[in-house]
């Protein structure tokens, strides 16, 4: 039995994409995470009638990674509430709300906090305010926290590795966290050392640098935690 929970990105970049989608790639995802913001606003709204129906019987994350952290689509505290709004009548199992870029989202969805996965992404490297930033999210009361950060270091690897085990023991398991690029692959599977959740594994397309590819972070996690857990 494997500990942590593998989350694999479904990411369309134009409508016609979408009926070659196959569910079947994503079965043994835990969790698909709909990274929305391959697409424009209105798509979004056009597929996602299509994106909830073909993947009913799968958990669905839904994302907007705007620009402000690495992602694609540039909006409004106003418009990203909207879009989310729209999407939490689909009853997604979770919703990723941009804690630092859109934290108006966070009190206009209040009454969803145990949809809500509460993030943080530095693509450009390991800030050394990071335990205080996960703290303040963990004070909000979320399902999960999420951290996604880029080492220059060894040492910055390390530290997430660290931060996370310490924060985990201090307060319980909803950390979610990664150290992004090849220096960082260890801690997408390290989560039952660390403590953290979920990994977030490629089927295709990588969401973010330094992704694993979901067949080989499936032998890799049961060759870690099959006889932990
Ligand atoms: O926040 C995360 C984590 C991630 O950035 C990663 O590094 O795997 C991938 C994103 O799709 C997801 O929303």
């Amino acid at each position: 039995m494997r500990k942590t929970e593998i989350v694999v990105p479904l990411i369309i970049e134009n409508v016609s994409d979408f009926d070659a989608i196959s569910v079947s790639n994503y079965a043994s995802a835990d969790i698909v995470e709909w990274r929305a913001d391959f697409l424009s606003v209105d798509d979004i709204l056009i597929l996602a009638p299509k994106v909830f129906e073909k993947f009913k019987n799968n958990k669905i994350l839904f994302t907007i990674r705007t620009t402000s952290e690495g992602g694609n689509l540039k909006l409004s505290d106003k418009k990203y509430i909207q879009i989310l709004e729209k999407i939490l009548n689909f009853d997604p199992d979770y919703i990723d709300i941009e804690y630092f870029s859109h934290g108006r989202a966070l009190s206009a969805l209040t009454d969803f906090r145990q949809k809500i996965v509460l993030s943080y992404h530095n693509f450009d490297e390991m800030p050394t305010d990071l335990t205080t930033r996960l703290i303040k999210m963990h004070g909000e009361k979320t399902a999960f926290v999420k951290a996604a950060v880029m080492p220059e270091h060894e040492c910055d690897v390390l530290d997430l590795l660290q931060i996370t085990r310490d924060l985990t023991l201090e307060y319980g398991e909803n950390f979610i966290t990664m150290a992004m690029g090849d220096l960082g692959r260890i801690s997408r599977i390290s989560g039952y050392l660390t403590g953290s959740c979920w990994t977030f594994a490629s089927l295709e397309k990588a969401s973010a640098p330094g992704q694993i590819r979901l067949v080989e972070a499936e032998k890799i996690l049961n060759l870690l935690e099959g006889n932990l857990f």
